[in-house]
Protein backbone atom coordinates (compact mmCIF):
# COMPACT_ATOMS: atom_id res chain seq x y z
CA UNK A 1 0.00 0.00 0.00
CA UNK A 2 1.80 3.15 -1.19
CA UNK A 3 0.33 6.63 -0.18
CA UNK A 4 2.19 10.33 -1.74
CA UNK A 5 2.01 12.77 1.36
CA UNK A 6 2.12 16.28 -0.47
CA UNK A 7 1.77 18.97 2.21
CA UNK A 8 1.91 22.13 -0.31
CA UNK A 9 1.79 25.52 0.60
CA UNK A 10 0.25 27.91 3.28
CA UNK A 11 -1.44 25.59 6.09
CA UNK A 12 -0.94 22.42 4.13
CA UNK A 13 1.73 21.01 6.05
CA UNK A 14 0.73 22.06 9.47
CA UNK A 15 -2.71 19.71 8.77
CA UNK A 16 -0.63 17.35 7.16
CA UNK A 17 1.44 16.26 9.92
CA UNK A 18 -1.91 15.77 12.03
CA UNK A 19 -3.23 13.44 9.34
CA UNK A 20 0.36 11.87 9.78
CA UNK A 21 0.12 11.12 12.96
CA UNK A 22 -3.36 9.80 12.79
CA UNK A 23 -2.11 7.45 10.23
CA UNK A 24 0.97 6.21 11.96
CA UNK A 25 -1.28 5.58 15.26
CA UNK A 26 -3.43 2.90 13.12
CA UNK A 27 -0.29 0.98 12.37
CA UNK A 28 -1.20 -0.11 9.15
CA UNK A 29 0.88 -3.19 7.89
CA UNK A 30 3.09 -2.63 4.78
CA UNK A 31 2.47 0.82 4.02
CA UNK A 32 5.00 2.90 2.25
CA UNK A 33 4.94 6.59 2.33
CA UNK A 34 6.06 9.25 -0.09
CA UNK A 35 6.76 13.07 0.46
CA UNK A 36 6.69 14.64 -2.95
CA UNK A 37 6.82 18.82 -3.54
CA UNK A 38 3.85 20.64 -4.77
CA UNK A 39 2.07 24.54 -5.25
CA UNK A 40 4.28 27.28 -4.15
CA UNK A 41 6.89 24.92 -2.72
CA UNK A 42 8.00 23.13 -5.80
CA UNK A 43 7.63 26.34 -7.74
CA UNK A 44 10.53 27.89 -5.43
CA UNK A 45 12.27 24.34 -5.20
CA UNK A 46 12.05 22.95 -8.46
CA UNK A 47 10.88 25.70 -10.45
CA UNK A 48 7.50 24.24 -11.57
CA UNK A 49 4.43 23.92 -9.05
CA UNK A 50 3.90 20.09 -10.35
CA UNK A 51 7.65 19.45 -11.22
CA UNK A 52 7.94 15.70 -13.15
CA UNK A 53 9.35 13.56 -10.32
CA UNK A 54 6.11 14.58 -7.67
CA UNK A 55 3.37 13.56 -11.04
CA UNK A 56 5.62 10.05 -11.24
CA UNK A 57 5.06 9.65 -7.25
CA UNK A 58 1.67 9.90 -7.45
CA UNK A 59 1.39 7.39 -10.65
CA UNK A 60 3.11 5.18 -8.61
CA UNK A 61 1.21 5.56 -6.03
CA UNK A 62 -2.10 3.64 -4.73
CA UNK A 63 -3.44 6.96 -3.54
CA UNK A 64 -2.73 10.89 -3.00
CA UNK A 65 -2.90 12.95 0.77
CA UNK A 66 -2.96 16.49 -0.58
CA UNK A 67 -2.84 19.47 1.72
CA UNK A 68 -3.57 22.57 -0.46
CA UNK A 69 -1.19 24.87 -2.66
CA UNK A 70 -1.85 28.39 -3.13
CA UNK A 71 0.75 31.50 -2.26
CA UNK A 72 -0.09 35.46 -2.56
CA UNK A 73 3.58 35.70 -3.48
CA UNK A 74 3.49 33.69 -6.91
CA UNK A 75 -0.36 35.45 -7.36
CA UNK A 76 1.56 37.65 -9.75
CA UNK A 77 3.59 34.67 -12.36
CA UNK A 78 2.24 33.23 -15.28
CA UNK A 79 -0.38 31.22 -14.70
CA UNK A 80 1.23 28.21 -15.69
CA UNK A 81 3.43 28.89 -12.94
CA UNK A 82 0.98 29.37 -10.40
CA UNK A 83 1.08 26.82 -6.89
CA UNK A 84 -2.97 26.35 -8.29
CA UNK A 85 -1.49 24.30 -11.17
CA UNK A 86 -0.40 21.80 -9.33
CA UNK A 87 -3.62 20.35 -7.96
CA UNK A 88 -5.29 21.15 -11.39
CA UNK A 89 -2.56 19.13 -13.56
CA UNK A 90 -3.15 16.61 -10.55
CA UNK A 91 -6.80 16.37 -10.89
CA UNK A 92 -6.40 16.38 -15.34
CA UNK A 93 -3.49 14.55 -15.52
CA UNK A 94 -4.29 11.79 -13.10
CA UNK A 95 -7.91 11.16 -14.89
CA UNK A 96 -9.55 11.81 -11.44
CA UNK A 97 -13.18 13.57 -13.04
CA UNK A 98 -15.09 12.43 -9.91
CA UNK A 99 -14.94 14.40 -6.80
CA UNK A 100 -16.97 13.69 -3.94
CA UNK A 101 -17.37 16.19 -1.15
CA UNK A 102 -19.82 15.04 1.72
CA UNK A 103 -20.86 17.56 3.94
CA UNK A 104 -23.27 16.27 7.41
CA UNK A 105 -23.97 17.77 10.32
CA UNK A 106 -21.70 16.34 13.19
CA UNK A 107 -23.97 15.81 16.48
CA UNK A 108 -22.89 18.86 18.93
CA UNK A 109 -22.07 21.51 16.06
CA UNK A 110 -25.46 22.52 14.91
CA UNK A 111 -25.33 25.86 17.46
CA UNK A 112 -21.63 26.59 15.54
CA UNK A 113 -23.19 26.48 11.78
CA UNK A 114 -24.00 29.76 9.72
CA UNK A 115 -27.88 28.63 10.23
CA UNK A 116 -30.16 28.08 12.49
CA UNK A 117 -29.56 24.67 14.68
CA UNK A 118 -32.97 23.59 13.73
CA UNK A 119 -32.47 23.83 10.00
CA UNK A 120 -28.63 22.53 9.96
CA UNK A 121 -29.12 19.42 11.94
CA UNK A 122 -31.04 18.12 8.76
CA UNK A 123 -27.61 18.47 6.76
CA UNK A 124 -26.39 15.32 4.84
CA UNK A 125 -25.67 15.88 1.22
CA UNK A 126 -23.02 14.74 -0.98
CA UNK A 127 -21.57 17.02 -3.96
CA UNK A 128 -20.55 15.25 -6.83
CA UNK A 129 -18.39 17.63 -8.82
CA UNK A 130 -17.24 17.01 -11.86
CA UNK A 131 -13.19 18.11 -11.89
CA UNK A 132 -11.50 17.79 -15.19
CA UNK A 133 -13.51 19.73 -17.53
CA UNK A 134 -15.73 23.27 -17.67
CA UNK A 135 -14.37 26.85 -17.67
CA UNK A 136 -11.37 25.53 -15.24
CA UNK A 137 -9.87 23.40 -18.31
CA UNK A 138 -11.04 25.47 -21.24
CA UNK A 139 -8.90 28.04 -23.51
CA UNK A 140 -8.50 30.85 -22.06
CA UNK A 141 -6.13 34.38 -22.47
CA UNK A 142 -6.05 38.01 -22.13
CA UNK A 143 -6.23 39.84 -25.69
CA UNK A 144 -6.13 43.63 -26.13
CA UNK A 145 -9.05 44.49 -28.74
CA UNK A 146 -8.90 46.37 -31.88
CA UNK A 147 -10.15 49.59 -29.94
CA UNK A 148 -7.26 48.78 -27.07
CA UNK A 149 -9.50 47.53 -24.41
CA UNK A 150 -8.05 44.65 -22.56
CA UNK A 151 -10.30 41.24 -22.50
CA UNK A 152 -9.87 38.30 -20.60
CA UNK A 153 -11.58 35.23 -21.24
CA UNK A 154 -12.41 31.41 -20.11
CA UNK A 155 -14.04 29.64 -22.60
CA UNK A 156 -16.78 26.75 -20.79
CA UNK A 157 -17.18 23.42 -22.47
CA UNK A 158 -18.68 20.15 -21.69
CA UNK A 159 -18.42 17.24 -24.00
CA UNK A 160 -21.42 14.69 -23.92
CA UNK A 161 -18.95 11.99 -22.55
CA UNK A 162 -17.85 14.22 -19.72
CA UNK A 163 -21.26 14.72 -18.51
CA UNK A 164 -22.19 11.08 -18.78
CA UNK A 165 -19.56 9.66 -17.11
CA UNK A 166 -19.77 12.00 -13.89
CA UNK A 167 -23.54 11.56 -14.33
CA UNK A 168 -23.19 7.66 -13.51
CA UNK A 169 -21.01 8.19 -10.55
CA UNK A 170 -23.74 10.55 -8.89
CA UNK A 171 -26.50 8.20 -9.67
CA UNK A 172 -24.51 5.92 -8.02
CA UNK A 173 -24.08 7.34 -5.25
CA UNK A 174 -28.17 7.87 -4.63
CA UNK A 175 -28.07 4.55 -4.82
CA UNK A 176 -25.97 3.69 -2.04
CA UNK A 177 -27.77 6.92 0.20
CA UNK A 178 -31.26 8.36 0.02
CA UNK A 179 -32.36 7.84 -3.48
CA UNK A 180 -32.28 11.34 -4.59
CA UNK A 181 -29.97 13.11 -6.97
CA UNK A 182 -30.20 17.01 -7.67
CA UNK A 183 -28.68 18.22 -11.36
CA UNK A 184 -27.46 21.60 -10.68
CA UNK A 185 -27.09 24.04 -13.85
CA UNK A 186 -27.71 27.11 -15.65
CA UNK A 187 -30.10 25.61 -18.41
CA UNK A 188 -31.87 28.98 -18.57
CA UNK A 189 -28.79 31.05 -20.12
CA UNK A 190 -25.72 28.31 -20.93
CA UNK A 191 -25.59 25.72 -23.52
CA UNK A 192 -22.83 24.28 -21.52
CA UNK A 193 -25.36 23.65 -18.95
CA UNK A 194 -28.34 22.46 -21.32
CA UNK A 195 -25.85 19.54 -22.48
CA UNK A 196 -25.26 18.72 -19.08
CA UNK A 197 -29.34 18.79 -18.70
CA UNK A 198 -30.09 16.83 -22.16
CA UNK A 199 -26.93 14.08 -20.87
CA UNK A 200 -28.40 13.72 -17.29
CA UNK A 201 -31.79 13.26 -18.16
CA UNK A 202 -30.64 10.72 -20.59
CA UNK A 203 -28.46 8.25 -18.01
CA UNK A 204 -31.85 8.37 -15.46
CA UNK A 205 -33.14 5.77 -17.99
CA UNK A 206 -30.84 3.55 -16.86
CA UNK A 207 -31.26 4.29 -12.73
CA UNK A 208 -35.46 4.41 -12.45
CA UNK A 209 -34.68 3.94 -8.97
CA UNK A 210 -33.61 7.20 -8.42
CA UNK A 211 -35.71 10.45 -8.07
CA UNK A 212 -34.27 13.15 -10.23
CA UNK A 213 -34.74 17.08 -9.92
CA UNK A 214 -32.90 19.82 -11.36
CA UNK A 215 -32.31 23.15 -10.18
CA UNK A 216 -30.82 26.58 -11.29
CA UNK A 217 -26.92 27.18 -9.67
CA UNK A 218 -28.57 31.02 -8.37
CA UNK A 219 -31.51 28.70 -6.81
CA UNK A 220 -29.80 26.05 -5.50
CA UNK A 221 -26.98 28.73 -3.74
CA UNK A 222 -30.04 30.03 -2.11
CA UNK A 223 -32.23 26.24 -1.49
CA UNK A 224 -28.63 25.02 0.73
CA UNK A 225 -29.21 28.11 3.03
CA UNK A 226 -32.97 27.69 2.91
CA UNK A 227 -33.31 24.53 3.43
CA UNK A 228 -30.51 21.98 3.12
CA UNK A 229 -32.08 18.44 4.19
CA UNK A 230 -33.62 18.56 1.26
CA UNK A 231 -30.77 17.57 -0.47
CA UNK A 232 -29.08 13.99 -0.68
CA UNK A 233 -26.92 13.83 -3.75
CA UNK A 234 -26.14 16.83 -5.93
CA UNK A 235 -23.94 16.30 -9.25
CA UNK A 236 -22.76 19.62 -10.82
CA UNK A 237 -20.29 20.85 -13.17
CA UNK A 238 -16.42 21.95 -11.94
CA UNK A 239 -16.97 25.88 -11.38
CA UNK A 240 -20.60 25.33 -9.71
CA UNK A 241 -19.49 22.47 -7.35
CA UNK A 242 -16.32 24.54 -6.59
CA UNK A 243 -18.33 27.39 -4.82
CA UNK A 244 -21.72 25.75 -3.76
CA UNK A 245 -18.90 23.34 -1.71
CA UNK A 246 -17.67 25.94 0.45
CA UNK A 247 -21.00 27.01 1.00
CA UNK A 248 -22.18 23.66 2.32
CA UNK A 249 -19.05 24.20 4.72
CA UNK A 250 -20.27 27.05 6.57
CA UNK A 251 -24.09 25.51 6.71
CA UNK A 252 -22.13 22.45 8.46
CA UNK A 253 -19.99 24.79 10.78
CA UNK A 254 -16.66 26.05 9.12
CA UNK A 255 -14.59 25.18 6.02
CA UNK A 256 -12.01 23.07 7.98
CA UNK A 257 -14.33 19.93 8.71
CA UNK A 258 -15.15 19.48 4.66
CA UNK A 259 -13.11 16.64 3.16
CA UNK A 260 -13.24 15.39 -0.23
CA UNK A 261 -12.09 12.40 -2.51
CA UNK A 262 -11.12 13.00 -5.89
CA UNK A 263 -11.71 9.46 -8.49
CA UNK A 264 -11.37 8.57 -11.53
CA UNK A 265 -11.42 5.09 -13.20
CA UNK A 266 -7.79 3.46 -12.52
CA UNK A 267 -8.56 0.74 -10.03
CA UNK A 268 -5.20 -0.55 -7.61
CA UNK A 269 -4.93 -3.54 -5.78
CA UNK A 270 -7.05 -2.21 -2.99
CA UNK A 271 -9.80 -0.27 -4.43
CA UNK A 272 -9.46 3.08 -6.50
CA UNK A 273 -7.00 4.85 -7.14
CA UNK A 274 -7.39 8.72 -5.86
CA UNK A 275 -6.67 12.08 -4.39
CA UNK A 276 -7.50 13.69 -1.17
CA UNK A 277 -7.92 16.66 0.02
CA UNK A 278 -9.61 19.22 2.45
CA UNK A 279 -12.27 21.54 0.43
CA UNK A 280 -10.07 24.20 1.71
CA UNK A 281 -7.25 26.49 0.26
CA UNK A 282 -3.51 26.67 1.55
CA UNK A 283 -5.11 29.70 4.27
CA UNK A 284 -2.46 32.10 4.36
CA UNK A 285 -4.57 34.76 6.45
CA UNK A 286 -3.51 31.92 9.23
CA UNK A 287 -0.46 29.91 8.15
CA UNK A 288 2.17 29.08 10.53
CA UNK A 289 -0.06 30.25 13.18
CA UNK A 290 -1.22 26.70 14.62
CA UNK A 291 -4.75 27.65 13.95
CA UNK A 292 -5.93 25.90 11.33
CA UNK A 293 -7.91 22.53 12.00
CA UNK A 294 -7.13 19.69 10.44
CA UNK A 295 -9.98 17.76 10.70
CA UNK A 296 -10.61 18.29 7.25
CA UNK A 297 -7.42 16.76 6.49
CA UNK A 298 -8.26 14.11 9.00
CA UNK A 299 -11.38 13.43 7.12
CA UNK A 300 -9.71 13.20 3.95
CA UNK A 301 -7.48 10.26 5.05
CA UNK A 302 -10.27 8.32 6.23
CA UNK A 303 -11.98 8.80 2.60
CA UNK A 304 -8.36 7.83 1.21
CA UNK A 305 -8.01 4.61 3.55
CA UNK A 306 -12.27 4.03 2.55
CA UNK A 307 -11.68 4.37 -1.46
CA UNK A 308 -8.44 3.44 -2.03
CA UNK A 309 -7.49 0.76 0.30
CA UNK A 310 -10.41 -1.01 1.14
CA UNK A 311 -10.07 -0.01 4.78
CA UNK A 312 -13.60 0.71 5.93
CA UNK A 313 -13.21 0.16 9.73
CA UNK A 314 -9.76 2.53 10.04
CA UNK A 315 -11.98 5.06 7.90
CA UNK A 316 -15.21 5.22 10.24
CA UNK A 317 -12.97 4.42 13.19
CA UNK A 318 -10.60 8.10 12.02
CA UNK A 319 -14.37 9.81 11.50
CA UNK A 320 -15.90 8.62 14.84
CA UNK A 321 -13.10 10.10 16.39
CA UNK A 322 -13.09 13.31 14.97
CA UNK A 323 -17.13 13.42 15.65
CA UNK A 324 -16.27 12.36 19.61
CA UNK A 325 -14.03 15.52 19.60
CA UNK A 326 -15.99 17.74 18.27
CA UNK A 327 -18.84 16.43 20.47
CA UNK A 328 -16.31 16.76 23.52
CA UNK A 329 -16.22 20.18 22.46
CA UNK A 330 -12.34 20.49 20.89
CA UNK A 331 -12.82 23.40 18.38
CA UNK A 332 -10.27 25.78 16.89
CA UNK A 333 -10.90 29.31 16.48
CA UNK A 334 -12.89 28.54 12.94
CA UNK A 335 -15.69 27.07 15.34
CA UNK A 336 -15.38 29.76 18.09
CA UNK A 337 -13.18 27.30 19.84
CA UNK A 338 -9.39 28.06 21.79
CA UNK A 339 -7.91 24.22 20.58
CA UNK A 340 -4.59 24.34 18.10
CA UNK A 341 -3.83 22.49 15.18
CA UNK A 342 -1.93 20.19 17.32
CA UNK A 343 -4.49 19.90 20.21
CA UNK A 344 -6.98 19.21 17.93
CA UNK A 345 -4.67 16.54 16.69
CA UNK A 346 -4.10 15.48 19.87
CA UNK A 347 -7.65 15.01 20.43
CA UNK A 348 -8.52 12.89 17.60
CA UNK A 349 -5.69 10.78 18.47
CA UNK A 350 -6.71 10.26 21.83
CA UNK A 351 -10.23 9.26 20.61
CA UNK A 352 -8.65 6.98 18.20
N1 LIG B 1 -7.24 22.72 -3.22
C1 LIG B 1 -6.45 23.76 -3.01
O1 LIG B 1 -5.27 23.61 -2.84
C2 LIG B 1 -7.06 25.11 -2.97
C3 LIG B 1 -6.23 26.19 -2.99
N2 LIG B 1 -6.74 27.46 -2.86
C4 LIG B 1 -5.76 28.54 -2.79
O2 LIG B 1 -5.56 28.86 -1.41
C5 LIG B 1 -5.22 30.25 -1.30
C6 LIG B 1 -6.13 30.94 -0.31
O3 LIG B 1 -7.43 30.97 -0.86
P1 LIG B 1 -8.71 31.50 -0.10
O4 LIG B 1 -9.65 31.97 -1.11
O5 LIG B 1 -8.31 32.40 1.01
O6 LIG B 1 -9.40 30.15 0.51
P2 LIG B 1 -9.00 29.29 1.78
O7 LIG B 1 -9.92 28.12 1.77
O8 LIG B 1 -7.56 29.01 1.83
O9 LIG B 1 -9.36 30.23 3.04
C7 LIG B 1 -10.62 30.86 3.16
C8 LIG B 1 -10.85 31.25 4.62
O10 LIG B 1 -11.08 30.06 5.38
C9 LIG B 1 -10.13 29.91 6.41
N3 LIG B 1 -9.73 28.50 6.48
C10 LIG B 1 -9.45 27.68 5.45
N4 LIG B 1 -9.09 26.48 5.89
C11 LIG B 1 -9.14 26.52 7.23
C12 LIG B 1 -8.85 25.58 8.25
N5 LIG B 1 -8.46 24.32 7.98
N6 LIG B 1 -8.99 25.96 9.53
C13 LIG B 1 -9.41 27.21 9.83
N7 LIG B 1 -9.69 28.15 8.91
C14 LIG B 1 -9.54 27.80 7.61
C15 LIG B 1 -8.94 30.80 6.01
O11 LIG B 1 -8.21 31.20 7.14
C16 LIG B 1 -9.63 31.93 5.26
O12 LIG B 1 -10.08 32.90 6.16
C17 LIG B 1 -5.30 30.82 -2.69
O13 LIG B 1 -4.00 30.85 -3.22
C18 LIG B 1 -6.16 29.83 -3.44
O14 LIG B 1 -5.93 29.83 -4.82
C19 LIG B 1 -8.06 27.68 -2.66
C20 LIG B 1 -8.92 26.62 -2.63
C21 LIG B 1 -8.50 25.27 -2.84
C1 LIG C 1 -7.60 26.19 -6.19
C2 LIG C 1 -8.60 25.79 -7.22
C3 LIG C 1 -7.85 25.28 -8.40
C4 LIG C 1 -9.62 24.78 -6.85
C5 LIG C 1 -10.52 24.94 -5.69
O1 LIG C 1 -10.81 25.97 -5.15
C6 LIG C 1 -11.11 23.70 -5.23
O2 LIG C 1 -10.91 22.67 -5.84
O3 LIG C 1 -11.83 23.74 -4.22
MG1 LIG D 1 -12.55 25.65 -3.84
Amino acid sequence: MKIALFPGDGIGPEIMTEARRVLDALGLPGLVLFAGDVGGTAYRTHGHPLPPETLEMAKAADAVLFGAVGDPACDNLERHLRPEQAILGLRSQLGLFANLRPATMFPGLEDMSALRPEVASQIDLLIVRELNGDVYFGEKAMRVLDDGRRQGYDFMSYAEDEVRRIAHVAFRAAQGRRGKLCSVDKANVLETSQLWRDVVIETHAEYPDVELSHMYVDNAAMQLVRNPGQFDVVVTGNLFGDILSDQASMCVGSIGLLASAALGERQTEFGSFGMYEPIHGSAPDIAGQGKANPMAMILSLAMLLRHSLGLEAEAARIEAAVGKALQDGVTGADLGGSAGTTEVGDAVLARL
